[in-house]
């Protein structure tokens, strides 16, 4: 495993199959991680079995605080990873991918470092709070669209993208692929360091559209509906940061490694329990709500639903947080009021989901059989375990049409 040096020429952009570890450098591309950030184990040759992180001889030099990792034949990296799948996957999309993965390494070194609270603070001291103003982006979202589309500008690879930070969606030139994201979701959240998210959906770009204005040819290519994304995943910011990807052959987790700061593999073919115990929803609203998600949820607080247990709330108010946990325990991570956006967020989240043997619904429908019509448009959004978002849709009416905006 190598470590990031502060020297990177980014890869160029790349066509064709995906045999990358002749064409990318094994270590990602333009993060400059502090030279810190880079423990004596992670400088190892790969290979090399280490008895104990503990048998690691520290450099006289070393000021690294993260603990050394051990490094095996075992461990994937993303870039192995993505060297092995098939899946959609060509060395286009496998370059997308290392530049997104790179930009979320840059976010979350951001978020965890002391300049992000001034940041936010500062903007927020000065904002008087209003239902207006709940919704009004926060220098740090612009801050991580920034960095994100700098890395896919750099990639070669994409066409268009389009951000919860744009107004509308942006042609970027003569690449393959279309990315749909939201740089930085929940950061509300962030003054409490709580967790947040970054969320991104990936199209190969149409053909058909050439005669048409770049502006009109940007919009055709982000407006899609999300059965034709060929990627998606998310990057958690959290206690650590993770990234969980799919490219339409399964959904993996990998944990970045802070000693080295590359992702590793932690979490091959996630599967989404057939049923949870657990819902996930801000039951502030439940007099907002319509009768049937109130009947179905009380149902499930009491045992009194299909199954014949209480289940538990977790609520974090930050959906990337909310779904990871959904991921991995079971259950439905719910906002049943038009709050979410279609396009970067219940999309990509859907497939994701799908790929993890879960089912992404508005309510009614299934989420990838959508048409976005809108860059902005927003609905209600369940996600979770197949049983569970089987017997959610069977209450009926359980999206809340009742949105009033709402103070905090
Ligand atoms: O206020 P609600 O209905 O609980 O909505 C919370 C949801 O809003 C979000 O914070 C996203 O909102 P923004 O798009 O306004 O950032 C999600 O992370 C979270 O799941």
């Amino acid at each position: 495993m190598l470590c990031n040096s502060l020297n990177f020429v980014p890869p160029r952009a790349i066509s064709g199959p995906a045999q990358l570890s002749s064409v990318i450098p094994s270590s990602t591309p333009f993060v400059s991680f502090p030279l810190r950030f880079c423990s004596p184990s992670a400088l190892v040759s790969r290979g090399r079995s280490l008895s104990s992180p503990f048998t690691v001889t520290m450099a006289a030099d070393s000021v690294s605080t993260a603990p050394p990792s051990v490094d095996t034949e075992d461990t994937v990296l993303l870039l192995d990873f993505l060297s092995q799948r098939s899946g959609n996957l060509d060395g286009g999309l496998a370059n997308v991918i290392l530049h997104l993965q790179a930009a979320c390494k840059r976010i979350a070194a951001l978020l965890a470092s002391p300049a992000a609270l001034q940041v936010t603070s500062s903007m927020q001291n000065s904002m008087k709070p209003t239902s207006a103003s709940r919704d009004a982006p926060k220098p740090l979202d612009i801050v991580a669209n920034d960095i994100i589309k700098a890395a896919l500008r750099k990639s070669g690879n994409v066409a268009a993208l389009a951000s919860e930070e744009e107004d509308s969606p942006v042609w970027i030139g003569e690449g393959q692929y279309v990315v749909v994201f939201d740089p930085l979701d929940g950061s509300r959240n962030i003054d409490a360091s709580i967790p947040t998210g970054t969320i991104f959906g990936i199209y190969r770009r149409l053909f058909a559209t050439g005669n048409l204005p770049l502006v009109e040819q940007a919009r055709k290519h982000c407006l899609r509906k999300g059965s034709e994304l060929v990627a998606s995943g998310y990057a958690l910011y959290s206690s650590a940061t993770m990234l969980c990807l799919s490219v339409g052959d399964g959904a993996h987790a990998f944990t970045l490694d802070g000693s080295c700061g590359e992702f590793v593999l932690t979490h091959r073919d996630l599967k989404i329990p057939k049923r949870g115990q657990i819902y996930s929803v801000n039951d502030a609203r439940y007099h907002d709500w319509p009768a049937g998600l109130r009947r179905y949820i009380d149902d499930i607080r009491q045992g009194k639903g299909q199954y014949p247990k209480k289940y538990s709330a977790r609520y974090i108010c930050s959906l990337v947080a909310d779904l990871h946990r959904t991921i991995l325990y079971g259950g439905v991570a719910m906002n049943p009021r038009s709050h979410l956006r279609l396009v970067y967020e219940a999309h990509p989240l859907s497939f994701l989901v799908e790929q993890a043997h879960g089912k992404g619904s508005d309510g009614k429908r299934r989420i990838l059989d959508l048409q976005a019509t809108d860059l902005h448009q927003r609905l209600p959004l369940f996600l979770g375990s197949p049983d569970d978002i089987l017997e959610l849709e069977s209450y009926g009416d359980v999206q809340q049409l009742v949105n009033p905006g709402y103070e905090v």
